[in-house]
């Protein structure tokens, strides 16, 4: 038996806030040294914050984080821990991102990152260089490359995050090479259900490679790309420990690496692909000799027995049932992001909703009150403000449910009607036109843009944070006003299908039995721009739109292929008015393009979004001949 103890931070950095982000790895080191835990691992880029993006270019940001790593090991020189954390530095001029491996007031080595990811939100490949096999290098005296780490608890491979990804990453050669517990330092972003997907790769690649892998991950968001938090720890492919996600702190487990190793002994497939691996000529990755440097504390380690006294009868189930888990995960990872962007930005001090009474603008308000209820659970509306601008087209309805919500939330709440601007602006572009006519369209983008000006005239004076309120379907069909309704200083749910938005705030009338939201959901969806006017009925049924978006700009189906596919997915629906549907969806998405380049920052809750930086790259300017049968 040889039991070690294995802590799995996450912390909430900010970009570029190096001591900041140390000082709150510090506080979690301390208190993990205390619990005597044996290895504490945080996550990539831990003092530097992810995704730096092209702030790596500066030598000034990579140069910085030396001396908050060397602080970093300065003041845990007096602990038993060994502690492993993502670092970026630059070597031969070259940008490295690297797990480095400290312990008793010493950098013992730094390994660099070999799997760079450069696809959907990543940029890394960009900016950073890649270590390789066989790597030897020496970075201010420190070794810098492709190596493990020998302490008297068993042997460390650290590398960092999309290393983990590759099924030919390093962890092959370095399990081979007899590394016993991988450590992956990572900054995976949320996006829906893939904490299952972390979950279930990192089983597999536990019992691929016959090892124990601890894995850390980031927690917070930066600009618009939300981290979960959330670790790991898997022997050989049992699950021994998961972390709460969406927290800043860290937990621990006890493992027994002499497990690993006997597996390993006894998985005869396991160790015939080494022989033929080293038989083939795999050259053996160095291992550094680290027992002198550090005696860790095992002595009062207790073995790892489950709490609820079988090793054969599962323990009580802690799921939550699939639907909360969703709707739950979506609305604390906005929250995050909502309250990261508010706090990290320092450039606010209330945050403003434009609340119409319709469902977007509310479930924004929600998402808006959900972090404000964490930072102020006293009174959550303090740090919030409603306004409801009327015009002609608005309804009692809608006012009445604005109302209502604000007043259940707790949220001040005002009135600001728009009739008199709104004729104003009317007689202006009448005179701008001549005898030419304004047109219906122009008419209700006065409206919108009448709120949108006067949010940021608010905003102006206030220190407000101006959110926009506009759902991902919408935007995909350019169902929103230049200048107007797409306005804001940050998107909340620019990335949530319009259905999910239905479907969070079911979830979420049935959970707090708000009367604001129950009177909203009975009103169909419509943008009161002109009179009786309703979204479905404008566009079409939202279900088939958020299935052509998914299938057009998800699954980059072509639009017979589309029309295939909901002609079965609806069959209560003719295939000639499918074809129709599926035809004004195509139009209307390469058309709007231009609008939603010119979106503010969103933030992202999965892989099909509409952000040029970071999903989609369209060009603006194109023909559709290609959409053609
Ligand atoms: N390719 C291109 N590149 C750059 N700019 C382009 C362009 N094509 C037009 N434009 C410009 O964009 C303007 C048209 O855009 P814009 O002014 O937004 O107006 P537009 O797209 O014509 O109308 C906005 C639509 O959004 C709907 N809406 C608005 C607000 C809320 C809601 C809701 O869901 O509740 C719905 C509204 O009912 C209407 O159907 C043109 O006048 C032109 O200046
Ligand atoms: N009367 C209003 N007062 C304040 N803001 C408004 C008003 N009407 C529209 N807005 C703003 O314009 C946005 C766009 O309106 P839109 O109709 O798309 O969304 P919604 O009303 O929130 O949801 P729904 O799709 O259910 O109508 C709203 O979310 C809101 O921010
Ligand atoms: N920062 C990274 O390397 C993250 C990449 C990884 N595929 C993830 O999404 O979790």
């Amino acid at each position: 038996m040889r039991l070690i103890k294995v802590g799995l931070a996450s912390v909430n950095t900010t970009v570029g806030a190096f001591s900041r982000n140390v000082d709150r790895a510090l506080t979690l080191a301390r208190r993990m040294a205390a619990e005597d835990v044996t290895l504490g691992l945080f996550q990539e880029q831990l003092i530097g914050g992810y995704p730096a993006e092209d702030l790596v270019q500066w030598q000034g940001f990579i140069d910085h984080q030396w001396p908050e790593l060397e602080r970093f090991a300065r003041e845990t020189a007096a602990l038993s821990t060994v502690f492993v954390l993502g670092v970026a530095v630059a070597h031969q001029g070259l940008r490295l991102n690297c797990a480095a491996v400290v312990a008793a007031g010493h950098v013992l080595g730094l390994v660099p990152k070999e799997k760079l990811p450069t696809y959907n939100i990543f940029y890394e490949g960009r900016t950073y260089s890649r270590g390789y096999p066989g790597m030897a290098e020496v970075h201010r005296g420190v070794p810098l490359g492709d190596y493990l780490f020998r302490f008297d608890f068993g042997v460390l491979a650290p590398e960092v995050c999309e290393d983990i990804w590759s099924a030919d990453g390093p962890q092959r050669r370095r399990t081979y090479s007899g590394a016993e517990l991988v450590v992956n330092l990572s900054a995976s972003p949320f996006r829906l259900g893939f904490v299952d997907t972390r979950r279930e790769l990192l089983a597999t690649r536990a019992a691929d490679h016959q090892c124990t892998i601890a894995y850390a991950n980031a927690l917070g968001s930066n600009d618009g790309i939300i981290f979960d938090g959330g670790g790991f720890l898997n022997q050989n492919g049992r699950s021994i420990l998961e972390t709460p996600r969406f927290q800043e702190g860290f937990t621990s487990a006890v493992v027994d690496l002499e497990r690993t190793m006997r597996l390993r002994a006894e998985n005869t497939t396991w160790r015939s692909d080494r022989e033929e691996w080293v038989a083939d000529g795999g050259k053996l990755v160095p291992i550094l000799d680290c027992m002198g440097i550090l005696q860790t504390r095992r002595e009062k380690l207790a073995y790892p027995s489950p709490p609820h006294r079988s090793f054969f009868l599962p323990g009580p189930d802690q799921r939550r049932p699939a639907r909360e888990a969703l709707c739950e995960d979506i609305l604390d990872a906005l929250a995050l992001g909502v309250g990261d962007y508010f706090e990290k930005t320092r450039a606010f001090k209330v945050i403003g909703v434009s609340l119409s009474g319709g469902r977007d603008s509310l479930l924004t308000l929600l998402i808006a009150h959900r972090y404000a209820k964490r930072v102020r659970p006293d009174n959550p509306g303090s740090l919030l403000q409603a306004f409801y601008m009327p015009s002609r087209y608005s309804s009692d309805t809608t006012r009445d449910a604005a109302e209502t919500i604000t007043r259940e939330l707790g949220v001040p709440f005002q009135v600001i009607p728009i009739e008199e601007a709104f004729d104003r602006e009317l007689a202006v572009v009448k005179q701008m036109l001549g005898d030419k006519a304004v047109t219906h369209l122009t008419e209700q983008n006065i409206q919108a843009r009448l709120r949108a000006q006067r949010m940021w005239n608010w905003s102006n004076s206030s220190s407000g944070l101006f959110l926009q309120t506009g759902n991902m379907s919408e935007k995909a069909v350019g169902y929103t006003t230049i200048g107007g309704d797409l306005m804001g200083a940050l998107a909340v749910i620019a990335n949530v299908p319009k259905t999910v938005v239905m479907y969070l705030l079911d979830y979420l009338q049935e959970k707090t039995g708000y009367e604001g939201i129950r009177k909203v959901l009975s009103k169909p969806a419509g943008p009161e721009l002109a009179h009786n006017q309703v979204g479905e009925e404008e566009l079409m049924p939202f279900p088939i739109l958020d299935a052509c978006f998914y299938l057009f700009a998800g699954e980059k189906l072509v639009p017979a292929e589309l029309v295939q596919a909901l002609t079965s997915m609806f069959p209560e629906v003719e295939p000639s008015q499918i074809k129709v549907y599926v035809e004004k969806f195509v139009r209307l998405f390469l058309q709007s393009i231009y609008k939603w380049v010119q979106s503010p920052l969103s933030l992202h809750i999965g892989n099909l979004d509409l952000d040029r930086e970071r999903a989609l790259q369209m060009p603006v300017v194109t023909a559709s001949d290609w959409t053609r049968d």
